[in-house]
């Protein structure tokens, strides 16, 4: 058996499951006046409400004993000391150094804070003189577009805060290319005047196949389209943490913004990953985006266990995922700014913790990562919800909303917000008047959390993001789990290679199973 299901604390929560699961969310709003309070608590600009819970106090402070029991606050602070906690790969964990306000040392110490405050300023200067015309294209001319390849941690991050920042946009449009099918660089490269365009391959490993194809393609058409020797020079900068390979792409080492191998993909938005950012909406507001993730980085780091935000909400999930079986999460927030949010959070949470093994190796028998899902309120209201408020799962959800509206947006504010906070309480509250037709009734006593930020600033998007970043660190502690590896993307990867010859070659596929062999067979068919 693992160690969480060996834990006493756990085992203590283990045999309240059946109340816990009975436990009405309204009957404890009714015998607790101040319950609103009691679960509820506002750090870097956002309120976090859990009042709507299934949670006792008495129930909160079983999930705190579990908290010490596993010891969340040690770990936390051996990521944040730059402990190699990522222990299959041997790696420290250090994303929070890179949200250090300049000129302080932070928690990892001095060597840490130059090497990240001199990549920093780098990216500034080279931002500013792109954004300024300083810095121009082959032919002389402006850098209006930026097409961001990279996949995965090297563009999810980058993609949600340009489209929650939209408005704040004053240089380059940024277009990001992820897949591999050419659609994305198609569209980017019919929008793009070439000779003002400046490609940025991003990639950690810089080998990953998708990358390195849409790399290989925007060069190609740079080099047609363009007529200047120096062009790959002037428009094409790499960003990796593997130098030695950016000359294999016949680029030049010395031009590539550096990231680290402690900082793992999906956590790299801050690191020089996020250029494409600095790049869109200025130094300045990048700076401020790092000060949000720093104000939720200190308040993980100093607040106490029992009002910790990070902490309590991957209590909270635990509860429900792991003890209580509700096996998926949705996330909806109450503005198209946040659209890429459930995208992003799937990455995030379930390839870093959609996992079977513990960071010892020993097997987890309890379930560990809930599959996240979700998209914008209110057109969720009309597409998904019936199932929420209606169907036999019961899914937990996080509703995130936004108290100021963005200067100079229209729409109808209220009318979101009552929408947003109507949801929560519908899910809560139910219906079931006597004598109501069975397929009218609400079962209610349905979970949820309310995010609501004052506005969406540079600064509250990375508390946000930060937020959840550790939350999810939260629940691998919980867990056991090494959340900084990814093995599991490993393998698909590996078949991939193997298949492409057999996929394009004109021999019948020896050696794979039938499935395969069937569509490897009528692919060739219908492809001609
Ligand atoms: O930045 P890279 O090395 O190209 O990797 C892209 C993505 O691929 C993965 O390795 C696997 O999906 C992610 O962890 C990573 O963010």
């Amino acid at each position: 058996m693992d160690t969480l299901a060996n834990d006493d604390t756990w085992q203590r929560l283990w045999a309240s499951r059946e109340a816990i699961a009975r436990q009405s969310i309204n009957g404890l709003f009714a015998e607790d006046a101040a319950r609103f309070d009691a679960f509820s608590l506002t750090a870097a600009g956002i309120l976090f409400d859990y009042s709507k819970q299934p949670l006792s106090r008495a129930t909160r402070d079983r999930l705190l004993a579990l908290a010490r029991a596993r010891e969340v606050a040690r770990l936390r602070d051996a990521m944040l000391a730059g402990e190699p906690i990522n222990r299959s790969e041997g790696r420290a964990v250090l994303h929070t150094a890179l949200r250090v306000p300049a000129g302080e040392i932070g928690w990892a110490g001095p060597d840490i804070a130059r090497e990240v405050e001199d990549t920093r300023s780098r990216m500034a200067e080279l931002a500013e003189a792109i954004r300024t015309g300083r810095r121009t294209g082959a032919t002389g001319q402006p850098i209006e577009h930026v097409i961001n390849i990279g996949i995965g941690g090297s563009d999810l991050g980058p993609r949600l805060v340009l489209e929650a920042l939209a408005p704040l946009a004053d240089g380059p449009s940024v277009h990001f290319v992820a897949n591999v099918d050419g659609v994305e660089l198609q569209r980017a490269m019919a929008c793009c005047d070439p000779e003002r365009t400046l490609v940025l391959v991003v990639s950690k490993s810089f080998g990953t196949v998708e990358t390195m194809a849409n790399a290989h393609e925007a060069m190609a058409w740079l080099r047609r389209r363009v007529p200047a020797d120096d062009v790959l020079e002037r428009q094409v900068m790499a960003v990796t943490a593997n130098l030695e390979r950016v000359s294999e792409l016949g680029l030049d080492p010395a031009l590539a913004l550096p990231m680290w191998d402690w900082v793992g993909g999906r956590y790299s938005l801050w690191s020089a990953v996020g250029f494409a950012i600095m790049l869109g909406i200025g130094p300045s507001a990048f700076a401020e985006l790092l000060a949000g993730a720093h104000a939720m980085d200190r308040h993980f780091s100093e607040a106490p266990l029992d009002s910790n935000m990070p902490v309590l909400m991957g209590l909270v999930s635990v509860l429900n995922g792991t003890l209580l079986g509700r096996r998926s999460q949705a996330v909806v927030p109450y503005t198209e700014r946040l659209g890429r949010l459930s995208a992003y959070l799937q990455q995030l949470v379930m390839e870093s913790n959609g996992k079977s093994v513990d960071r010892d190796g020993r097997s987890i028998s309890l379930p560990t990562a809930a599959a996240i899902w979700g998209q914008t309120g209110t057109p969720g209201q009309h597409a998904f919800f019936q199932a929420l408020h209606q169907g036999t799962d019961v899914v937990p959800v996080d509703f995130v909303g936004v108290a100021r509206p963005v200067a100079g947006e229209h729409g109808d504010p209220l009318e979101l917000t009552a929408n947003l906070f109507a949801q929560s309480q519908a899910l809560m509250q139910g219906r079931g008047d006597p004598g109501m037709a069975a397929e009218r009734h609400c079962p209610g006593n349905r979970p949820s959390n309310t995010l609501l930020l004052e506005a969406l600033t540079p600064s509250s998007l990375g508390a946000l993001i930060a937020l959840y970043e550790h939350r999810t660190f939260v629940e691998a502690a919980i867990w056991g789990i090494n959340a900084f590896d990814q093995f599991g993307v490993e393998l698909g990867k590996v078949l991939a290679t193997d298949l492409k010859p057999l996929i394009a070659g004109g021999q019948a596929p020896d050696g794979v199973d039938g499935s395969t062999a069937g569509l490897i067979a009528r692919y060739r068919d219908w492809r001609g």
